[in-house]
């Protein structure tokens, strides 16, 4: 099997409170002098961050650039507002003022532990990193919208600052993925961003990166103090409280030693901690939707200085069940508008209608499809078992031996179990302790605290079985999954992709089980049409169910459609057609014409795409 890029970067690394009010924001503290953000947490003596490339920064931008470049639109390099000179001092809230981010004299937990010292001489730049990206040198690229920034193809090549960069090379990232190398570019260049890429490719980097990096450079205007409510500069809203616990440890290290404040608010943990973590200071903000809408209710924080807001597993957060709360904390708070802030969205998938709604949200945006979208990566081998309703278990603790008995069990090989109901997750999970597999179980019934130890004892392969419903299918990163199995399948295909997309991660391989029967005949079809676009083995008897199926409808949105939810809906010609289909914000310009959006550009990988797929094979595109 050939290398990936994940197994190559391990090598490298191997080879080398109550709402206390303002009490937290003295005049004395607002007044302090400015620090810049990267500097914030560092003491006097800290030594200069050895650049490991370019020149070394001058005057004002001690961050570490290289010099402007096509930043945001509403600043460039921060000044230093002519404050006194002088860091470590500024107390609790420094930078802008107020309570609004940085870590003051609060000392910053390491988010590396002890692993934290890099080799600061080590480049990206260098020759010969021992990366093998050759997984993705076919991996077709589609961007479409108006001047579209050119991808990089390393680190060094995007402008970030050099706390991030060493940051990057503290979490061993040697070059950036796919979705990074055109990702980052355009946000950096400020535009509005529709992104899909494939599960486990490095998306969290991709929208933290830019934001992170934006703060630090940019000219905000001071955040309002005196008040009990704080006001981030960027939101990332993500479906499940666990994804966002995630998301936050993600950032916290993109973001060490840079001076942003990241902090996370999610349902059933304490309010009060939460509220006092944001009482501190808060540059970005990772949150649930039902627990921003609280915190916004209680007016303990403001989106009044949004300048950027990040959506991941966007589709998600759009479809009917998180519609209503986004639009409300998006559009019916105090939220700048699209165009006045930056809009990142985010997903393995996208389908169209939901790519009509998430365009209310985005000025003159973007569409990047990385890899066939909408389909799983290759990484992964599927396979489909046709198992009744009666037998699913023994065929799955005929899994489960036959992984023991291969040594394919235990602390790093983990197996993730998705069912479709709690109840069932509940049963399943005794069953299987009884029978005497160390399985824990995930689901919305059970307590934060209880969801916390079952995610903990699993990645620690403690459990080395985890029987989930779908609050585990989306974003959830852990190690050393290799089995997926469907125990029962989903009623729709997207979801299917990323449950399986909980395998086969940063390029390592992985394994996924589907039990498919007659209940799952809507399914049939688009199962079997993923699988093929995977280039894995459709049985047989799947694909007479699929062509069965395909009279017959469905519930699944794509079924019928005959291709993956990964093009640009803009492209399309009945969208084209109507001028927009009410998008608003979606066609920037407003034209929307017939000719706008053709400007489209496909490219594989490092070279131009000439069309990824062998003859006669439907692209995701097409
Ligand atoms: N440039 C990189 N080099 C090496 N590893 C990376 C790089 N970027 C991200 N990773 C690692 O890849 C893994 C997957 O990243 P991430 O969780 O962001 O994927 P994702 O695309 O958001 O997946 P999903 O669609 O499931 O949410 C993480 O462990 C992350 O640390």
């Amino acid at each position: 099997m050939r290398n990936s890029w994940a197994d190559s970067v391990e090598n490298v690394a191997t080879d080398n409170g109550g709402p206390s009010g303002g009490s937290g924001a003295s005049a004395s503290t607002r007044r302090s002098s400015y620090v810049p953000p990267h500097l914030r947490n560092k003491p006097m003596t800290a030594e200069p961050l050895a650049p490991s490339h370019g020149g070394p920064p001058s005057g004002n931008d001690r961050s570490g650039f290289n010099g402007p470049t096509s930043g945001p639109r509403w600043g460039g390099s921060r000044p230093d507002y002519g404050r006194q000179g002088g860091y470590g001092g500024g107390g609790r809230g420094g930078g802008w003022g107020g309570r609004g981010g940085g870590w003051g004299r609060e000392r910053e937990v390491n988010p590396f532990g002890n692993d934290a010292d890099v080799d600061l001489e080590q480049s990206f730049d260098q020759e010969n990193t021992g990366i093998n990206f050759d997984a993705y040198e076919d991996i077709p690229v589609e961007t479409s919208g108006e001047n579209v920034p050119p991808p990089v193809n390393t680190f060094a090549e995007i402008d970030l600052g050099e706390a991030v960069n060493l940051n990057i090379r503290r979490c061993k990232y040697v070059k950036p993925t796919p979705v990074q190398r055109y990702a980052i570019p355009i946000s950096l260049a400020g535009r509005d961003l529709m992104a899909c890429a494939q599960t486990g490719s490095g998306k969290t980097a991709a929208f933290c990166f830019p934001i992170i990096s934006g703060i630090m450079r940019g000219n905000f205007p001071q955040r309002p103090h005196g008040s009990r409510t704080v006001f981030p500069l960027a939101l990332i809203l993500s479906p499940t409280r666990e994804l966002s616990m995630q998301i936050h440890e993600e950032a916290k290290k993109f973001s060490y030693q840079t001076g942003v404040r990241v902090v996370v608010a999610y349902g059933g943990a304490p309010i009060n901690q939460q509220l006092r973590e944001l009482e501190r200071g808060v540059d970005i903000l990772v949150a649930t939707p039902g627990r921003l809408v609280d915190l916004l209710e209680r007016a303990k924080v403001s989106l009044q200085m949004i300048r950027y807001l990040a959506l991941d597993e966007a589709d998600r957060m759009l479809d009917m069940g998180f519609e209503p709360q986004i639009r409300r904390i998006v559009e019916q708070m105090d939220m700048p508008p699209p165009g006045e802030r930056q809009t990142m969205l985010f997903s393995a998938t996208f389908p169209k209608e939901i790519q009509r709604l998430a365009s209310d949200f985005l000025a003159n945006y973007i569409f990047l499809a990385v890899g066939r979208v909408g389909s799983s990566t290759d990484l992964i081998v599927q396979r489909v078992e046709f198992v009744h309703d009666v037998d699913k278990r023994s065929h799955l603790m005929d899994l489960l031996h036959a992984q023991m008995a291969n040594g394919v069990h235990g602390k790093h090989n983990l197996t993730l179990v998705f069912v479709e109901t709690k109840k069932g997750a509940d049963a399943l999970e005794h069953w299987l302790c009884i029978n005497g597999f160390p399985a824990t179980a995930i689901h919305g019934d059970r307590t934060q605290q209880e969801r916390e130890q079952a995610l903990r004892t699993f990645k620690r392969g403690d459990t080395p079985i985890l029987v989930a419903t779908d609050v585990a299918a989306r974003g959830l990163d852990i190690p050393h999954v290799s089995h997926v199995i469907n125990f029962d399948l989903p009623n729709d295909i997207d979801d299917y992709v990323h449950r399986i997309g909980r395998t086969g991660r940063a390029g390592k391989t992985g394994l996924a089980t589907a039990f498919f029967n007659d209940g799952n005949l809507s399914m049939a079809k688009p199962l079997a049409d993923l699988m093929q676009e995977a280039n894995q083995d459709v049985p047989e008897w799947l694909t007479r169910y699929a062509s069965r199926s395909s009279f017959g409808g469905g519930r699944n949105r794509r079924a019928g459609g005959g291709r993956f939810g990964g093009r640009d809906f803009r492209r399309d010609s009945s969208y084209n057609r109507s001028g927009g289909g009410g998008g608003g914000g979606g066609g920037g310009g407003g034209g929307g014409g017939m000719n706008y959006y053709d400007g489209g550009n496909s490219s594989g990988g490092y070279g131009n795409y000439s069309g990824g797929y062998g003859p006669g094979v439907t692209s995701a595109w097409d």
